[in-house]
């Protein structure tokens, strides 16, 4: 594949941002498509994939690399591809053989796999012998998965929409809604997408409404909104019929969220920002279904955001851990008599999951719940993001 200056130096400045200026992957890279207009869908692939690739090989790159010039790293990880670089002054000192050779030497895994020490401690003593398989899952490029909308377009019509438009889709075993895509490319420009035939969310992450096991006509909170992809899902499993109400404490997340419901012809999603203990109160057992999906590591879904390497530390998990006790000792309470709770993450860490469960039904507030089942979704096992889903029952007496 031939370099071009311009696509390569916004690659350049891009990873300059995020690792200079501690910006956002995903941010960055729109803003480098919006001072970019003129790029076609090549240019954007190529830009968008080399930023990822090198964002997820980082600490390999910095290693094997002759020095720390941002060009110089780029050439490093466009070898370690197996491509060949131009004679660009820029990568001059650059050479096939020795950074081959210099890869070929490390026998670390935390630098083979590119993550910090720490986080291949962490995983390897909570996840032991699964740890290995889970990093070098966790470390491919995600596939890019679509949930249907089935309040206007059946998954068969879908696909056969997109096949009409050249976009190639499989629908995996397993999963009612989701089709994935054959070939990574931006389908937010499609007409589909604009009519709400569509939203994209992992398959791994469809699981978690599903497990809510909603009816049309329930009360229904989902207390960790956020841009509402699970409230959106909700919804159309209880057929637009009913009442979800979507919360956060940020407000301009749940902006999103009403967005997204209009696109989607979603009509029974409610928002409401969460301003302390008082928002909960008001709400004593007033839901058939609460969910919470609570903030975490981000573990699971490294594939999709593999800067979290570089912006996790273990303090910051220990700190999410204790906003998710706290979550669910005082939001629990919001739950009907008989009705149902479902705990989710998107890590792969017991310390976030099982033992954040096992900890609340331990605990004064768990006292009138029951765990009816949970699934630990590790990424090498379902071929998509690691999720955790626990489905708790509050008890009628
Ligand atoms: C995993 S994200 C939710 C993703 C969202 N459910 C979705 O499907 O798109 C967790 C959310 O919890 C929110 N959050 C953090 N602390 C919270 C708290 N104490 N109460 C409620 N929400 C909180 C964050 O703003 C974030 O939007």
């Amino acid at each position: 594949m031939k370099l071009f200056p311009n696509t390569v130096r916004g690659v350049v400045s891009a990873i300059d941002d995020i690792f200079n200026n501690n910006r956002y992957a995903d941010k960055v890279i729109e803003k480098t498509f919006k001072a970019n207009l003129k790029w076609g869908a090549r240019d954007r692939a190529f830009v968008a994939e080399s930023i990822y690739e090198m964002v997820r090989w980082w600490r390999l790159i910095n290693e094997i690399s002759p020095s720390k010039d941002l060009y110089q790293l780029f050439g490093t990880y466009w070898l370690l591809q197996g491509n060949k670089l131009p004679e660009w002054r820029e990568f001059k000192g650059l050479h096939a053989d020795e950074i081959n050779n210099k890869f070929r030497k490390i026998q670390e895994r935390a630098i083979l796999q590119s993550i910090p020490d720490w986080m291949d401690e962490m995983g390897e003593s909570l996840l032991r012998e699964k740890w290995d398989k889970e990093l070098n899952t966790l470390n491919q490029t995600a596939a890019v998965v679509l949930r249907v909308n089935s309040l206007k377009v059946t998954r068969e019509q879908l696909m056969n929409k997109f096949a009409e438009n050249g976009i190639e889709t499989y629908a995996p075993k397993g999963y009612k809604d989701a089709l994935v895509l054959a070939k990574r490319q931006n389908i937010f420009r499609t007409q589909e997408f604009k009519d709400g035939l569509f939203e994209v969310q992992d398959a791994s992450s469809q699981l978690v409404a599903t497990a809510l096991d909603v009816e049309p006509g329930m009360r229904v909170i989902d207390a960790c909104a956020g841009a509402g992809g699970k409230s959106l899902h909700i919804a159309t499993l209880m057929e637009d019929k009913g009442r979800v109400l979507s919360m956060d404490i940020e407000d301009w997340k749940l902006k999103n969220t009403k967005l997204r419901a209009r696109r989607n012809g979603i009509s029974i999603i409610e928002t409401r920002t969460i301003e302390g203990n008082k928002t909960i109160k008001r709400l004593k057992e007033s839901a058939d279904r609460l969910l919470l999906d609570v903030p975490c590591s981000g573990l699971g879904v490294l594939k999709r955001n593999p800067d979290t390497k570089w912006k996790l530390s273990p303090e910051s998990i220990a700190k999410v851990q204790v906003i998710q006790q706290e979550i669910l000792q005082n939001y629990s309470s919001m739950v009907k008599k008989g009705g149902l709770m479902v705990y989710a993450t998107c890590s792969i860490l017991p310390t976030e999951n099982q033992d954040q469960v096992e900890k609340f039904l331990a605990s004064e507030a768990g006292q009138s719940f029951e765990l009816l089942e949970d699934q630990k979704v590790l990424a090498q096992e379902s071929g998509f993001d690691g999720f955790y889903i626990a489905k708790l029952k509050r008890k009628e007496g």
